[in-house]
């Protein structure tokens, strides 16, 4: 058993146009956490995003998660340590809350004493953060690396790794502004019409070929008609960054939730130059093959690192 971890958590960009709540694919952009079991008590210092802005009590999206892990495994700690040192935005739809989840889970379950090196913990695990969500898509994606299928099977979230072609080259167009996923999923119809899912079975399936063997044939595959139009109200200049880059030929999807928009070109080349930018930052940020890491630390715990 450790008394103190390091995790590291890739962010993560869901839907990929088509895919929504099914698609998702793991970013090399890292939160560091660093768990401890105490004696007593609940110490919380935030580094980078989120300072002054998450709670420092129990209600910590990481201390819930951890929490879910120990009683999962059966295990308990009467206190806990933890500094987070956050690089992913929050409310960005690039998976933050996600990733929360994820590290606290894996760190809960690494102070429990089990590696999530075992495939059936490692599905009972993933299972145990996507349920925070309601939706594997981000938490899969932040578990396993690469990209991901997400799917839940009646009783439980699952999901399979796809291998990411190497050509792949996300940007990650990042605005100022945040937007809740849980408003804008409040922005979804109850229903769609019917050539829409259908339109949408096609393009999704394309997706896997395409992330995984054919990068050329993302635009057509990253087009979405599940989702991106009905939550257009809540981030307007971002979907006219995605229309801008998908008419200058290049795959684009709002990013989860927005509202970040997701560019996928293959290779390093330059941009169009009068794309709407004004607002955004732009990240080239490659795909995170590894997933989540937790080590052990060092019997000094967190702060020694
Ligand atoms: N590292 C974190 N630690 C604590 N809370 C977090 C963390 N990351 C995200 N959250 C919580 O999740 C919220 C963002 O979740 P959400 O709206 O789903 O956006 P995102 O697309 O970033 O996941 C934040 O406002 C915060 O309350
Ligand atoms: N499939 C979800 C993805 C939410 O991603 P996030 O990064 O914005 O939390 C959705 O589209 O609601």
């Amino acid at each position: 058993m450790n008394s103190a971890v390091r995790v590291t958590v890739p962010a993560s960009t869901a839907n990929l146009g088509s895919g929504f709540d099914a698609l998702g694919m793991a970013l090399a952009m890292h939160d560091v956490l660093e768990v401890e079991v105490a004696d007593d008590g609940l110490l919380i210092e935030v580094a980078g995003e989120g300072v002054g802005q998450v709670p420092a009590d129990s209600s910590h999206l990481v201390v819930r998660a951890v929490r879910a892990a120990f009683d999962a495994c059966g295990f308990d700690a009467p206190g806990l340590r933890l500094r987070c040192h956050n690089k992913i935005p929050h409310a960005r739809g690039l998976g933050s809350s996600a990733a929360a989840v994820v590290a606290g889970v894996a760190a809960g379950y690494a102070l429990a004493g089990h590696k999530l090196d075992d495939s059936d913990l490692r599905d009972e695990a993933l299972n145990l953060a996507a349920e925070f969500e309601g939706h594997a898509d981000n938490a899969a994606a932040s578990f396993y690396g690469g990209a991901v299928i997400a799917w839940h099977d009646g009783a439980k979230h699952r999901a399979v790794r796809v291998e990411p072609h190497p050509d792949l080259a996300p940007i990650a167009f990042v605005p100022e502004v945040t937007s809740s996923t849980g408003t804008t999923r409040g922005l979804l119809p109850e229903r769609v019409p019917h050539r829409d899912a259908a339109f949408a079975a096609g393009r999704a399936a394309l997706a896997v070929h395409a992330i995984g063997t054919r990068p050329d044939l993302l635009l057509d595959a990253s087009a979405d008609r599940l989702h991106q139009e009905y939550r257009r109200p809540a981030w307007p200049e971002s979907m006219r960054l995605v229309d801008a880059l998908r008419e200058a030929g290049i795959a684009a999807a709002i990013s989860g939730a927005g509202p970040t928009v997701l560019a996928l070109p293959t290779g390093a080349g330059a941009l169009p130059e009068d794309l709407p930018l004004t607002g955004f930052t732009a990240h080239r940020l490659p795909v995170d093959l590894d997933g989540v890491r937790a080590e052990p630390l060092g019997a000094g715990g967190p702060g020694t690192g």
